[in-house]
């Protein structure tokens, strides 16, 4: 579907900030009925968190790993069509043949699936003492920019640590995008640290809203999320952010501050390309 100059404008979003625990079937459960009652509230675009099925760790990967579509994100796109709203499903751990992704998809209010983002950096660090994860241990990275066509603008989509690469999100605010989605799981190290300071940093250099989604927090689980989930507007300001515990974030969506920071600050148009240029190589 494509923008129209109609398109509803501010439109509502809910970051849904869940406890992602073992038990799938409870996880998939426990995320149709904040959608629920995220449209109960006037959501048009629900957005769950990184890894929503499944705990966060490269062991559990291969084990709740499913195709898509498969029943986890046939559960997605049936909440979707029941509701009329558009849906960013988190992400999931998807297999394909004999390789795994970590993967967000997406869903129209007809329940169509009309994205997918394969993880396209994967979260592989190691700070002496902290915290050491390597996706990489089992999930394969994702080749492809995901900007998703709505009925309210162009998002651009990507997972967690791709955040750190400001390279994607300007790519996608080339193709068109006003709005860039992060469904993400920060920790206890690197959260306090840079998941704020990120989402801003992102807001600002595209001077597009942004919103970044984590999972509520589970200190008994093997890796803590920082949780936090945030929506920040294009002059990077935070106007809508939680602590860690489970619940739902909104946020209004107004269109037109996005168009009066680009105006105002017009860098959009000011880049030195005959200098420096960051180019899609596909
Ligand atoms: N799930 C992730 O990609 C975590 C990213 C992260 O914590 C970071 O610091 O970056």
């Amino acid at each position: 579907m494509s923008t129209t100059a109609t398109a509803p404008n501010p439109f509502k979003i809910a970051l849904v900030q869940m406890l992602c625990g073992a038990d799938k079937q409870a996880n998939l459960d426990n995320a149709a009925s904040h959608i629920e009652t995220a449209a109960d509230n006037g959501a048009k675009l629900v957005i769950l968190p990184e890894c929503f099925n499944s705990p966060y760790g490269t062991k559990f990967f291969p084990e709740y790993a499913e195709p898509i579509p498969g029943p986890s994100t046939s559960a997605l796109a049936a909440v979707a069509k029941k509701r009329g709203i558009y849906l960013i499903g988190g992400s999931i751990p998807e297999r394909d043949q004999d390789k795994l992704y970590n993967t967000s998809t997406v869903f129209d209010t007809r329940g169509e699936l009309i994205a997918k983002h394969r993880k396209v950096h994967l979260f592989d660090i190691d700070v002496p003492g902290k915290i050491r994860f390597q996706e990489s241990e089992t999930l394969t990275a994702g080749n492809a920019l995901t900007v998703v066509e709505t009925e309210f603008c162009k998002i651009g989509l990507a997972i967690c640590y791709d955040i750190r690469f400001p390279e994607l999100a300007l790519l996608s605010v080339k193709q068109g995008c006003k709005f860039l989605v992060y469904p993400g799981a920060f920790n206890m190290t690197t959260g306090p640290m840079h998941w704020e300071l990120l989402a801003r940093a992102r807001a600002v250099d595209n001077q597009a809203f942004v919103a970044v989604v984590s999972p509520a927090r589970d200190v008994d689980s093997g890796y803590v999320a920082w949780g936090h989930s945030t929506v920040v507007n294009p002059w990077g300001d935070i106007v809508a952010k939680t602590d860690h515990t489970p619940g739902i974030v909104y946020a209004d969506i107004d269109l037109s501050i996005v168009d009066a920071a680009r105006s105002a600050i017009p860098v959009q148009f000011q880049k030195r390309t005959d200098m420096y240029k960051v180019e899609l190589q596909q």
